[in-house]
């Protein structure tokens, strides 16, 4: 356990007792949010944006999917945005924000969601660096870079705020420039036809675009908390990570269309002009800020149930565990299970968006240990997450099943037009503000965060 005396000053504290400072200028979180923009996921996953089949054959052109792609991340974006300001006004971590909205002990059921998320996405996080690096060095042996992309996910954890610090001056200047080579080369090779084909999926292609940036809502707090302004929260947030989310899957799917669609050769393009192994090798590299900005969550996460564990124990324990789940098990089997997790996120930030910015949080919610429990909020939450499942009840078998069903006996067919994401936000939304205006007068007055 640590003591305040040897509290790091411009560190992040070990415990959830400790104040955070308040460090991170726009340009720090800018840097932050714009390399977790640039992921190999818009590489690798560029196909989901094109509305592909049961077959993965895309049913949009390459052209209508970067535009949905566009609109999904700009909304997306905003959504981030406005999960990043509660935390830059509270100067809490994203779960512990939650015990304003839910109660503490309510807030509980979304943070174990998070953690069970996140720990999934650090997982998936050390597979992606581990194949693309296989494909760098040209073979394995595979557990060899599941280690070390494990090791370099860990020690950047002990020193959250120093590695923003670190990804802002060294590796967003990488970033851009192997972005800009990797434009030159790609547009100057003879592309097929972007245009030709049907937009009637434009809203799938969409949603998988907003569903990608919204994975990352549950985290967003645990460093706006560290924001010296909400302004530079929000901004960073929502310009930062739209503008590179955009860039980066523009030339994912420049790449696609350069091998046909086929999403399992799509690093191929990237790798045949001249030295795009080595400028490769820096997407790969930075990749390893994802992984972090998982486990130091997952660490924030576990923090709001135990907040005086320390967290440099909690991430040294989280790398060891994600890097051995990432050597044994096969990702493909969990992808359904994190998308299902990832969706529940989506009404949720509707309700806390509401709560906050127009029924009082904004002037303060009680995060306490004795936060009382708001059981109305969960209501809100779950009609959201209900109209998320009847829209798209996913994939996950039994679960699946069961919206399905329920979309039988409600006589309801879900249209092409109907974003699952847009429509939960906004269902949630409504009731979240007709329930503040019907409990306005009722509302306690809440303690200052
Ligand atoms: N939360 C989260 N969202 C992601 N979206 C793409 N990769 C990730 C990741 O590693 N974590």
């Amino acid at each position: 356990m640590s003591t305040a005396v040897d509290q790091p000053r411009n560190e992040a504290p070990y415990t959830l007792d400790q104040p955070a400072p308040k460090v991170l200028s726009f340009w720090d979180q800018s840097a932050f949010w714009a390399n977790l923009g640039v992921s190999l996921l818009a590489f690798s996953g560029a196909v989901t944006v094109l509305a592909p089949d049961a077959q993965g054959t895309p049913q949009l052109p390459i052209m209508a999917g970067i535009v949905a792609m566009i609109v999904g991340t700009v909304i997306g974006g905003i959504m981030l945005g406005l999960a990043a300001v509660p935390g830059a006004r509270a100067g809490v971590p994203a779960m512990m924000l939650l015990r304003g909205l839910f109660g503490t002990r309510l807030s509980y059921v979304p943070t174990v969601f998070n953690i069970l998320q996140m720990i999934g996405w650090g997982t998936f996080e050390l597979i992606v660096i581990a194949d693309a690096a296989e494909q760098i060095f040209g073979g394995g042996p595979h557990w060899v870079y599941v280690v070390v992309a494990g090791v370099i996910t860990t020690v950047l954890t002990i020193w959250p705020l120093g590695s923003v610090r670190v990804l802002r001056r060294y590796v967003t200047t990488a970033v851009v420039i192997a972005l800009i080579y990797f434009y030159v080369q790609l547009t100057r090779q003879p592309l097929p036809n972007l245009t030709h084909g049907s937009w009637s999926h434009f809203w799938i292609g969409a949603d998988a675009a907003l569903a990608v940036s919204i994975s990352w809502v549950p985290m967003a707090a645990d460093y706006t908390r560290h924001s010296r302004s909400e302004r530079a929260a929000f901004g960073a947030a929502s310009v930062a990570y739209g503008v590179t989310q955009i860039v980066a899957y523009v030339l994912g799917l420049l790449a696609l269309a350069l091998v046909a669609g086929d999403s399992t050769k799509v690093f191929g393009p990237f790798q045949h002009v001249a030295i795009g192994t080595l400028f490769f090798a820096v997407f790969v590299l930075r990749e390893a800020d994802q992984s972090f900005a998982d486990v130091y969550s997952t660490a924030m996460s576990i923090q709001n149930l135990a907040p005086r564990l320390d967290r440099r124990l909690l991430t040294v324990a989280l790398g060891a565990l994600i890097t051995v789940l990432a050597l044994a098990l096969n990702m493909n089997d969990y992808a359904g299970f994190l998308t299902l997790i990832g969706s529940v996120f989506v009404p949720m930030l509707g309700v806390l968006a509401v709560d906050f910015f127009c029924f009082g949080g904004r002037r303060g919610w009680d995060v306490s240990e004795r936060a009382p429990a708001r059981w109305s909020m969960i209501v809100a939450w779950a009609v959201g997450i209900a109209t998320y499942q009847l829209i798209n009840p996913g994939t996950v078998g039994w679960w699946s099943r069961m919206w399905t069903n329920a979309q039988s006996a409600l006589h309801f067919t879900p249209s092409s037009w109907m974003s699952a994401s847009l429509l939960s936000f906004a269902v949630a939304c409504v009731v979240t503000a007709a329930i503040g205006v019907l409990t306005r007068t009722e509302r306690p007055v809440t303690e200052e965060a």
